[in-house]
């Protein structure tokens, strides 16, 4: 079993300039008691909140500026080589249309696909991107 720490901030928290205060607030306090063997098969994903089952996406502008943060912040936590190698999920509202365009960014390493995984058709055009 593979357990996925979706971490991410609301739209108030976004629009008041928290976002990477939240993330990293997220980052410490869930993950403070495991040390890097017990986070080696956990998988993190960004998932602003505002984006979960809404049809917004995050940009890929802005969902690399979180990942990179996040990939950051866990470097200074578990070691830069661990941060480097750990890969980064993005999920809100992913689609076969925004799919490309989220993994061409080079700390996006992978989808989490919620509404879009419930029809054949899309999750095939999101898992056969591009
Ligand atoms: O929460 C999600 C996946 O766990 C994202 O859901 P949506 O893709 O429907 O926004």
């Amino acid at each position: 079993m593979k357990p996925i720490f979706c971490i991410g901030e609301t739209l108030a928290e976004r629009e008041s300039g928290q976002t990477f205060s939240v993330l990293e607030r997220q980052i410490k306090q869930g993950l403070n008691s495991f040390n890097v063997s017990d986070i080696r098969h956990l998988v993190v994903a960004y998932e602003p909140v505002w984006a979960i089952g809404t049809g917004k996406t995050a940009t890929p502008d802005q969902a690399q500026e979180a990942h990179a943060f996040i990939r950051s912040t866990i470097g200074g936590v578990f070691g830069a080589e661990f941060a480097s190698e750990h890969a980064i999920l993005y999920g809100g509202s992913v689609n076969p249309e925004n799919i490309a365009s989220l993994m061409s960014r080079p700390d996006i390493n992978g989808a989490l696909v919620g509404g879009a995984s419930l029809k054949v058709d899309s999750f095939l055009r999101i898992i056969l991107y591009p």
